[in-house]
């Protein structure tokens, strides 16, 4: 459901209500302007928005961006001027095109809190999700939490070269190119034809054929030992796709997974330390009353949100209604503050609620 003439006073007055509860949680009120430079902050986002951001040109500024969130643009006015620890809210559009559904709205509103806090991390990934959970939780919604740290974790370990585990790691957000990549680097998948045979030739450069495209001698000499080393090397043990297979494939209650997560990591001690720091996780939400047994913990959850994840994720959806986009989402971006933190950073976490959503539900929709 989008904004109408209908329902745009009920939508101010829920983005109000919820402003509000962060305020009274703590947070500071912050404004970002609507149009944000393009370029690099769109490449923060990774594929999906960059592909549904309005983009527009200016002659002045560059490339310009209708926000598609606020996560980046608070990032980096926290990181130029703000103090620590520091929790913000906000509440204004957001704008995304839809490509293949007219009835989701490409404009939107979403009310946000953002906790930037060194202390204990999982003490703020826990307050995050519970203010957000307070605020939601009249409505009948299922909250789902993920981990792309113990993803993350689960690439790093694997016995193969850095550049492997790069473009894993790079893909972790395109599930079907991360399983292509998985199948193919433990040989279950043929090389592309036409990569073998571009291998088999001893030296392809050593041809008159004109030089066109974009790339030059050297990068494109570069790319075929790139391509050659990969050919070299081993393919990844069956024993640790199994168990990166089963890490993937982990979705149960939280205090199941955890469970269960800490058995895989008996043998792929390269999770261990994410694990515990769900554990950790777990118990701070917990003394935040809300008890794990309650979550669904999907270890996919989040691997099609937004790139700039790099910890925990989760959202809150109605039940069996995978039609319409979640009531609220979130995560924790670490690495996002790097980025954007010349020289600095801070870790962070946050999440949005989206009123005409929460509008819709207590609608009966
Ligand atoms: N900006 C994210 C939500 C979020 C806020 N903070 C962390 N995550 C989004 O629009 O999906």
């Amino acid at each position: 459901m989008s904004i109408t003439p209908d329902n745009r006073a009920a939508v101010k007055a829920e983005a109000a209500r919820l402003r509000d509860l962060f305020e009274a949680a703590g947070a500071v009120p912050v404004e970002t302007s609507v149009l944000q430079p393009a370029g690099t902050l769109l490449d923060l986002y990774g594929e999906d928005i960059r592909a549904r951001a309005y983009v527009t040109s200016d002659a002045l500024r560059g490339e310009q961006m209708l926000r598609p969130d606020f996560t980046v643009p608070v990032v980096q006015m926290h990181m130029a001027h703000g103090a620590e620890p520091a929790c913000y809210t906000y509440a204004g559009e957001v704008f995304r095109r839809q490509e293949d559904d007219r009835d989701r709205a490409n404009e939107y509103l979403q009310v946000g809190f953002e906790m930037f806090d060194r202390r204990a991390p999982e003490e703020a990934d826990a307050r995050v999700f519970a203010v957000i959970h307070e605020a939601v939780k009249h409505l009948p919604l299922q909250a789902v939490i993920g981990d792309i740290g113990i993803l993350m974790a689960a690439v790093d370990g694997l016995e193969t070269t850095e550049r492997r585990k790069a473009a894993l790691r790079r893909h972790i957000w395109r599930p079907r190119r991360f399983r292509a990549l998985i199948e193919r680097f433990s040989g279950r998948a043929p090389v592309p034809e036409s990569r073998a045979a571009l291998l088999a030739v001893k030296d392809p450069m050593a041809c008159d054929a004109p030089m066109i495209g974009l790339r030059g001698p050297d990068e494109i000499a570069a790319r075929i030992r790139a391509l050659r080393e990969d050919a070299a090397t081993p393919p990844l043990a069956a024993r640790e796709v199994e168990l990166l297979d089963a890490v993937l494939a982990v979705r149960e209650t939280a205090d199941n997974a955890l469970e269960h997560l800490r058995d895989i990591a008996v043998d792929m001690p390269a999770i261990a330390s994410a694990v515990e720091a769900l554990a950790k996780r777990l118990e701070a939400l917990e003394r935040a009353g809300v008890a794990p047994h309650s979550l669904e913990f999907e270890a996919s959850y989040g691997r099609t949100q937004m790139e700039y994840y790099d910890g925990f994720v989760f959202g809150f959806s109605v039940p069996k209604r995978p039609d319409l986009p979640p009531v609220a989402t979130g995560g924790r971006y670490d690495a996002l503050t790097r980025r954007l933190g010349g020289g600095h950073e801070i870790p962070a976490v946050g999440g949005v609620i989206r009123p005409d959503q929460v509008v819709a539900l207590e609608g009966g929709a």
